[in-house]
């Protein structure tokens, strides 16, 4: 059954994609038992029809904590559905959930408000969607608690990546208690807030933390041997039989490991990145090169990404030592990298920064590591000062990428530099 198509590859590897995709709930959650434990435990009151419990999930990214979620989830549901079926009318449960991630409705350098959260849900439960402004607070509260009244029964609100909810945390004290304060009459809600940021729980008012936290459940990092049991399994249904061996499993554990700190996310990504490269090159089995391959792709990828996630000052230094490294400038004084960042902001409509004002975001991105700095003594004459060039973990190109892809409108705008430097009193070298 050949094909002659162009988009064919000698060699398949992957029997089904979809498997590695994040909405792709695992049948089995593997070695957490405890922690599943712990969270059916705080599941149990809905299954009963008792007043649910609040919940807090932390633990560093990729440990399984939307995962274990997701399916506890859809499991209840299913329990609850079973249960319902042998119960007369007046005996039904009615059990509803929905989950937003608030890093999506959250502005990519701040935090959604609560005004934000409650539009997002209102959206998740009307078909006719509200917009994502002009409305007064009050309005968009009193619409969510009214669809929220009309479900009925429980209602499980899932807030993942609950640390990007602001200052303002108003949503995360009233959900829990709106039928205490009489907001809804029949609906019991319970919130689950899930998150990867250790310091959130303690930043959190003491009200809400009270509320928020009445189980807390922690998600440990995996192990090695955990992180391959878990892609073992997803590569039985996702791969091919004998496209891949132990060597190349235990690989993809080992580096997510020592790279990313246990994340069973990174340990499948390199699996499914290394598939996909055996494929193009026509590697059968996967060799443990396609997994060292595929960590340079996603290393790449992680590093522009990284870029995109700065603000637009940092951006646009990080573009001029790039254009400065390209021209051969670097290590470079930062009354160079001054002079081409002015240009640059201006390009962008953006009002530069003073050198002072750059110079605190320039030390910053050395301390993040995106640039690197040498100290520089001159003596008596030519003092103290610091030099710059891109740190050794960035490329020129990794930072063109960036730039392209966030939405800065200096991509295509030239610089001379020579005439930029010597205007601003800076000699060719
Ligand atoms: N114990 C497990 N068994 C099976 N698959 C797992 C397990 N833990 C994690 N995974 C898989 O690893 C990937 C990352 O997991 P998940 O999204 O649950 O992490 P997380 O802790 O929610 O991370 P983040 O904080 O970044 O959202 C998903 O593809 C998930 O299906």
């Amino acid at each position: 059954m050949g094909s002659n198509s162009i988009f064919e590859d000698d060699v398949e590897i992957i029997r089904d994609a979809d498997l590695f995709t994040e909405e792709h709930t695992p049948e089995k959650i593997l070695c957490r038992d405890d922690v599943m434990q712990d969270y059916v435990n705080a599941l149990k009151p809905v299954y009963k029809g008792r007043p649910p419990r609040n919940a807090f999930l932390y633990g560093d990214t990729g440990v399984g904590k939307t995962a274990a979620t997701k399916y506890l989830l859809r499991e209840l549901e299913g329990d609850i559905r079973e249960r319902n079926a042998d119960r007369g009318p007046d005996e039904q449960r009615t059990f509803t959930h929905v989950r937003i991630n608030c890093q999506n409705i959250a502005p990519s350098d701040g935090t959604a408000s609560s005004y934000q959260v409650a539009i997002a849900l209102v959206n998740e439960f009307r078909d006719d969607q509200i917009a994502s402004t002009g409305y007064a607070s009050r309005e968009v509260y009193s619409m969510l608690y009214e669809e929220l009244d009309e479900i009925g029964g429980t209602v499980l609100i899932v807030l993942d990546e609950v640390d990007r909810v602001g200052e303002s945390d108003t949503l995360l004290y009233d959900l829990p208690r709106a039928r205490d304060i009489g907001y809804v009459e029949d609906t019991r809600i319970g919130l689950i807030g899930i998150s990867n940021d250790y310091t959130f729980r303690s930043n959190l008012s003491p009200k809400v933390r009270d509320t928020l936290c009445e189980t807390e459940i922690k998600f440990p990092a995996y192990s090695a041997d955990e992180l391959e049991e878990i892609i073992a399994a997803r590569a039985n249904n996702a791969l091919h039989d004998e496209t891949y061996d132990k060597e190349v499993l235990s690989l993809c554990a080992a580096l997510a490991m020592r790279n990313s700190s246990g994340s069973a996310r990174r340990a499948m990504d390199l699996l499914k990145q290394a598939a996909e490269h055996a494929e193009n090159v026509g590697n059968m089995p996967i060799k443990p090169s396609d997994v060292y391959a595929a960590k340079e792709e996603l290393d790449y990828g992680d590093m522009v990404e990284s870029i995109i996630d700065q603000d637009q000052h940092k951006q646009l230094i990080i573009d001029a030592v790039a254009r400065l490294e390209t021209d051969g400038r670097t290590p470079v004084r930062t009354k160079a990298i001054h002079a081409i960042y002015e240009q640059l902001a201006s390009a962008a409509g953006d009002d530069p920064l003073s050198q002072r004002g750059m110079y605190n975001h320039l030390t910053r991105l050395d301390m993040l590591g995106f640039l690197q700095s040498f100290q520089n003594n001159e003596g008596l004459r030519g003092g103290q000062y610091n030099t710059y060039e891109l740190s050794e973990a960035l490329t020129v190109r990794q930072v063109e990428d960036a730039i392209d892809s966030s939405e800065l409108p200096t991509a295509d705008v030239e610089l001379d530099l020579d005439s930029i430097l010597v205007r601003a009193g800076l000699s060719e070298d």
